[in-house]
């Protein structure tokens, strides 16, 4: 039977069984991180880096920002059980830093996450984004925009090589599943592309989380902080369950938050409030559509 997000999308999906075991685990994984404190360590933009930490600590994790190939690598060998890589903003000796820290881990069989924010603008970003085809990441944690830029540098499969700048979305969530799924393949991994209706999919099954707060698009760092949950949740569950915990953690949030605010500031704060409150059952039985 269809379901009123059916006709809206036009899709044949159906919302995940309330007893499917990927429930379980993604309220599993939200305890988890809140009962161990687990350590992601970022390599993330100037613009929002407080932001990224601030969420991870919000959300029951911790976090460690720095710019370092060799640091990373440290880190690999102690606390850190992820790699947050974030595109943001670029100097110079990031062009082999970020990939020795993709490399490192790899070599490690670390998961990490990349986002690969503003693809399609300028050479250095390009050069760096390349070299990661090599060590692919574990989940992509991107916007539509990006998403289909990224297979086009990728040169994937059915991939639309026009070059899109910026940071911000020019495309919606569905014009990019089809970048989504080649890139999912790909590096074998798990792409999330956020939006009004974020997707979450590992090539072959699509789900889809509706929800959330236009209010997200108003303040910075929404996409980046979701990267770095992303990464702190890959510390303790497999990659599909840290991708969808992190943006259902979002959704429930945002929802909160946004009926507690007046504008972006009260939002912001509002939010990181809401990281820390929502439970692991409100963001475990949320609205997941499957198709
Ligand atoms: N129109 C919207 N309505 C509700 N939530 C949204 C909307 N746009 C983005 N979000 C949410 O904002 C967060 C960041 O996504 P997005 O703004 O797409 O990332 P980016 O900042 O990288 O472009 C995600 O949790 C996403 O679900
Ligand atoms: C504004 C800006 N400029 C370079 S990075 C950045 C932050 C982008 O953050 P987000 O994609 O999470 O909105
Ligand atoms: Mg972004």
């Amino acid at each position: 039977m269809n379901t009123a997000y059916d006709d809206a999308h036009g899709t044949d999906s159906r919302n995940l069984d309330i007893n499917d075991p990927l429930r379980a685990r993604v309220a599993q994984a939200v305890a988890q991180v809140r009962a161990t404190t687990p350590l992601a360590q970022s390599l993330t933009n100037f613009v929002t880096i407080n932001l990224v930490a601030n969420a991870q600590l919000a959300v029951g994790g911790t976090a460690a920002m720095h710019y370092s190939g060799e640091e990373a690598a440290a880190l690999d060998h102690g606390a850190s059980k992820a790699t947050y890589i974030n595109m943001g903003t670029l100097l110079e000796p990031f062009r082999t830093e970020y990939p020795a820290a993709a490399r490192d881990a790899a070599e490690h069989g670390l998961p990490w996450v990349l986002d690969p924010v503003g693809a399609g603008a300028g050479e250095l970003r390009g050069d760096i984004l390349r070299a990661f085809a090599a060590t692919p990441p574990t989940i992509i944690r991107c916007n539509a925009s990006e998403a289909i830029a990224l297979a086009g540098i990728w040169h994937l499969d059915g991939a639309d090589a026009r070059a899109r700048a910026g940071v911000e979305a020019s495309d919606e969530v569905d014009e990019a599943i089809d970048a989504a799924h080649a890139l999912a393949r790909f590096t074998g991994g798990i792409v999330s592309v956020s939006g009004a209706v974020d997707l979450v999919t590992d090539g072959e099954r699509d789900f889809r989380l509706p929800g959330g707060s236009v209010w997200m698009t108003k303040i910075t760092g929404a996409g980046c902080s979701l990267g770095g949950v992303t990464a702190t949740y890959a510390c303790v569950a497999d990659p599909l369950t840290a991708a969808m915990a992190a943006a259902l953690h979002y959704n429930r949030a945002a929802d909160s938050a946004e009926r507690e605010s007046n504008g972006p500031g009260s939002f912001q704060v509002a939010f990181l409030d809401a990281l820390w409150n929502t439970t692991a059952d409100e963001i475990a039985q949320s609205p997941i559509y499957v198709s």
